[in-house]
């Protein structure tokens, strides 16, 4: 297998020289367009999922539906203060802001996907995402590797580690609304979820990109998590779902939380939730900074379809299997829908 490290896209992208081809997108699922219509992702209040009224009711059949619709929805009332997101962002604006070098600290190897970086180069064929990435194991706390948790800006790490505290516990009480709005037991999923599931950050900056209409910030993808919180750039869309063969663009909420289930709920969930297929496109004159935070199930827990939802009209979707994320990789690096390998 070659394997390498390709260049800061950061760099690429002030040298002002035409783009390398090996970063122009052949795929053929369409045109890349930043003007697609906009997909209406439901808006959920937070904190009427935890309440046993009327509302309560109401949000979760809404919970229900968006994740049926399209597997997201802009997740708003959580608790979070603006000022608090813009902190966070701050935080990874700075962070991409500090001279290469300095970054370069935090480099990941070839070997591991955690640290500072971006694409491995697997292959000649391959098509590289533009973007620059910061990605870092949040819990089990014990495993964190802590020689990639930036020291600069001075307030990262205590930062990071708040927002992530705060995304833990959404975590457990969105897998327990989606059990309770599936009317089944409300540990269903947080029983497959585990007591020592894994939390990872990913932080993408975006660079300005001279050729949008050829180059994609990410290739179309699902996520391999069971959910997904995405803090979106405050002003610069990116972000696309494909919905019936179609793109569409997600749009920005202020301060909301993108929210969207990932492979793994999909299964749990026997096909119920849909884990959307979605990608990134460039900007060409503003760069994006977005954080993904993916919740992953413990991977020595078997996870599958729930009992109850299974039946003779609804039969069994997809297999019972652990550590999904290994399967995850293989296929996804061999340009496959990895959720696939799940199906019956
Ligand atoms: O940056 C975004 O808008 C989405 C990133 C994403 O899909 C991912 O990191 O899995
Ligand atoms: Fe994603």
């Amino acid at each position: 297998m070659i394997e390498s490290l390709s260049n800061p896209v950061q760099e690429l992208a002030v040298s002002g020289e035409d783009p390398p081809e090996k970063y122009v997108y052949k795929g053929e699922d369409g045109a890349i367009d930043a003007s697609f219509l906009v997909m209406e992702v439901p808006l959920i209040d937070m904190s009427l999922l935890t309440s046993s009224s009327a509302a309560g009711d109401e949000e979760l059949k809404k919970l229900r539906s968006a994740l049926a619709y399209c597997g997201c929805f802009q997740g708003i009332n959580h608790g979070l203060t603006s000022s608090f997101l813009d902190k966070v962002h701050e935080v990874a604006k700075q962070f991409f802001a500090l001279p290469i070098e300095e970054k370069q600290i935090y480099s990941r190897t070839v070997e591991d996907i955690e640290g500072y970086g971006n694409d491995s180069v697997l292959s000649e064929h391959q098509t590289l995402d533009w973007t620059d990435r910061l990605y870092l194991t949040v819990s089990p706390e014990d495993q964190r590797k802590l020689g990639f948790w930036p020291e600069k800006p001075r307030n990262f790490r205590e930062v990071l580690h708040e927002y992530t505290t705060k995304l833990s516990l959404m975590n457990e009480l969105l897998l327990k609304a989606m059990a309770r709005s599936l009317n089944i037991e409300e540990h269903s999923f947080l029983k497959q979820f585990g007591e020592r599931g894994t939390m990872t950050a990913r932080f993408n900056l975006y660079p300005p990109c001279p050729r949008p209409d050829l180059i994609l910030g990410v290739k179309p993808h699902a996520d391999g998590s069971a959910v997904t919180f995405l803090l979106q750039d405050r002003e610069v869309e990116g972000l696309q779902i494909m919905k019936d063969g179609q793109w569409y663009r997600v749009p920005i909420v202020p301060h909301a939380l993108l929210i969207n289930v990932g492979d793994q709920a999909e299964i749990m969930s026997n096909g119920e939730f849909k884990s959307p297929l979605h990608r990134v496109v460039t900007n060409y004159e503003r760069e994006r900074i977005t954080l993904a935070v993916f919740c992953i199930p413990e991977s020595c827990i078997e996870i599958g379809p729930v009992e109850e939802l299974i039946s003779e009209n609804r039969p069994k979707l997809y297999k019972n299997m652990k550590n999904f994320v290994d399967i995850y990789f293989q296929n996804y690096q061999q340009g496959k829908r990895p959720i696939d390998a799940a199906k019956i």
